[in-house]
């Protein structure tokens, strides 16, 4: 048996953020799983002129110019290469790894080992059917943290792990864990992600008779028909942004004529300027003549797999009730059959919760908009959209654009008067929202619908709803419509901070999976690799050991032989190599002939070592 060891053989398989040493560092007793052997006397690791290579992988080409290697006896069977004072012991049946939590410890599938090496000068001692290799003409050595590769960065010992794993991990794992809930993100999370990516990224088969590009977006699909419904007649489009491939969605306006440009540019640059997480960013607004006609595009961000407000609480039925013409038209009364219809049609009413859920959010992006000294213009269910968990105006700025008056010279004098209009038209689509009938809010049916929210909703409801559509209203949300929201305020707030909470989670799992992919991408490119037609790289030097490293990541087995498959062992020991820690790995080559210890801090070194010559080879 040999023993490459560049320090005490200690591995431990400890779960991320425990140091768990199984085993007593002084004992050098047979049964013992690992003994330990402290020789004082024992010099640094000399490199054994290599001597005598065999035909094994030549593991000391560059390792050994830094490692102290003390060959062994042939009539022994350990081959013990020591560095520091202590050396280890393998005991036949053992594994040489430390035991996880769980007892079961993996073993590393055979390997073929490193050369026999022989070396003059070297005093050998067998303690307990192992021996003990040293070099007479060194001095003695202590154990000292005296790095045993010429490291290109300060290796500082470390108290724990630079790496501190997120607490519920630690403190929640199971002793053997296949639970990869807790290291990656729930899978209804990720579904949503998934479906939203999906949207985004899709492209419609209809999209045919598009053009191919306008301006600098491609891949146009149709997010809806052509609306003749208003004036003048508007398309919305997803598109991609050519140079940065992102996806964006494209409101045209056909047939529109400018009267002035640079005023129109005015009122754009406003926009464009303003942001607000309740309201969809503008980002440009181009002509073009590709679709035939002199059509306007404003471009908005996107927000895949959204749906207006229209089609979440005012479904369109067949017999055209809730849709027909502008959305707060139609002729259906509160109590009437008609509008009894409706409401079983878009479903029963919302919870009041949830209806205040939706004001919080609607007066939010409100607030924000008055706020830039702007008006909203388009408070209705066909401008509003919801992607699940987010109420945004779509389209904002577009009415200020397309109704410019070149004559003015402030093309915001009437704001004062919009953002009166903008809170009548909050409380209309209120009531619209608590009806869940769009008819609700004609003239006629007002006072109806106040009534049916009075008995199904809290006064302050009613109270909120009566404001709104008073004419003598401030005009500041803030001081008008906020103290009737109330505590429901920070209802909402504790709301968005769990969901705060829970995200910054995922992202903290996902923050380290990303950095251990980096590490698995670096090994994946060295192992097994030939390099520059040498089809040993990937066998010899530094990359030898991490040839072992990832046999003990990824094929250790159990007492019994089976796969030792625990994501605790891979994460952790990972994080151990990126963090660089001093803790010491034993690695054990295939056919169980060779056993090497060194720090991570010394794996980290040839992992970089490595990847920078592969680096270098590809420039
Ligand atoms: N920024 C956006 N990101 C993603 N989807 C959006 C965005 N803005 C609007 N949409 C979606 O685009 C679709 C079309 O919106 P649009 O306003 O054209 O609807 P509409 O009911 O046809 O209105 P109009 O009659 O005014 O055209 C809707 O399904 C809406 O959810």
């Amino acid at each position: 048996m040999e023993f490459f060891s560049n320090g005490i053989s200690n591995e431990n398989l400890a779960y991320m953020g425990h140091t768990n040493l199984p085993y007593n560092i002084q004992q050098n007793n047979i049964e013992s799983p690992v003994s330990f052997n402290k020789k004082s006397q024992v010099s640094e690791f000399i490199p054994p002129s290599r001597l005598n290579s065999t035909s094994s992988p030549s593991f000391y080409t560059t390792y050994s110019n830094t490692t102290n290697i003390v060959n062994g006896s042939s009539s022994t069977p350990t081959k013990v290469y020591a560095s520091t004072s202590y050396s280890v012991t393998p005991i036949k049946n053992r594994n040489y790894l430390g035991d996880s939590p769980q007892n079961i410890s993996p073993k590393i599938m055979p390997q073929e080992s490193p050369p026999n090496i022989y070396s003059a000068g070297i005093h050998q001692e067998n303690v307990g059917g192992t021996t003990y290799f040293y070099s007479q003409e060194q001095p003695p050595a202590t154990y000292s943290e005296e790095p045993l590769l010429p490291l290109s960065y300060p290796i500082t010992p470390m108290p724990g792990h630079i790496y501190t794993p997120p607490a519920h991990i630690a403190n929640n794992i199971k002793p053997k864990s296949y639970h990869s809930s807790i290291f990656f993100m729930p899978e209804d999370l990720r579904n949503i992600l998934l479906l939203k990516n999906e949207i985004t990224n899709n492209i419609e088969h209809d999209s045919s008779n598009l053009p191919l590009e306008i301006d600098n977006y491609h891949s146009l699909s149709l997010l809806e028909a052509t609306s003749n419904l208003t004036v003048p007649s508007t398309t919305t489009y997803k598109a991609t942004h050519s140079s940065t491939g992102l996806r964006y969605c494209l409101r045209r306006l056909h047939g529109f004529r400018i009267q002035s440009v640079k005023q129109m540019m005015q009122v754009v640059e406003v926009w464009k300027k303003f942001s607000h997480p309740n309201c969809v960013t503008l980002r440009e607004v181009f002509t073009t003549k590709v679709f035939g006609d002199n059509s306007l595009i404003l471009v908005y961000d996107l927000h895949a797999g959204s749906q207006t407000l229209l089609s979440k609480y005012f479904t369109p039925t067949a017999n055209g009730y809730g849709t027909t013409g502008s959305a707060f038209s139609g002729d259906a009364r509160p109590f009437s059959h008609k509008s009894t219809l409706q409401r079983t049609a878009n479903g029963p009413i919302l919870q009041e919760n949830e209806l205040w859920h939706l004001i919080i959010q609607l007066t939010c992006g409100l607030k924000g908009i008055h706020q830039a000294n702007l008006a909203c213009r388009s408070l209705d269910p066909t401008k509003i959209i919801y992607d699940g968990k987010r109420l945004r105006f779509s389209f904002v700025g577009l009415n200020d654009i397309i109704t410019f008056d070149p004559n003015q010279q402030n093309p915001f004098h009437l704001v004062n008067h919009y953002q009166q209009d903008d809170l009548t038209a909050l409380g209309k689509l209120i009531v619209a929202l608590a009806c869940r009938c769009l008819q609700s809010v004609h003239r006629d049916q007002i006072q109806h619908s106040i009534d049916l929210i009075s008995r199904h909703y809290s006064s302050d409801l009613k109270n909120l709803i009566t404001y709104l559509l008073s004419p003598n209203k401030m005009k500041s949300i803030v001081e008008g419509v906020m103290p009737k929201i109330g505590v429901r305020f920070y209802h909402h707030v504790e709301y968005l901070e769990k969901q705060s909470d829970m995200m910054e989670n995922e992202l903290l799992k996902e923050m380290d999976n990303g950095r251990l992919l980096r590490l698995l991408f670096k090994l994946g490119c060295i192992n097994e690799r030939e390099l520059n037609l040498d089809v040993t790289w990937s066998e010899t030097g530094n990359r030898y050991m991490l040839k072992l490293f990832r046999d003990y990541l990824f094929h250790s087995v159990t007492d019994d032989g089976s796969p030792w498959l625990d994501y605790s062992h891979v994460i952790s020991t990972l994080n151990k190599l990126d963090a660089g820690t001093m803790e010491k790995v034993q690695l054990m080559s295939r056919d169980e002939q060779s056993v090497l210890v060194l720090t991570y801090a010394e794996l980290k070194q040839c992992l970089v070592e490595a990847f920078n010559e592969l680096s270098f080879n590809n420039m």
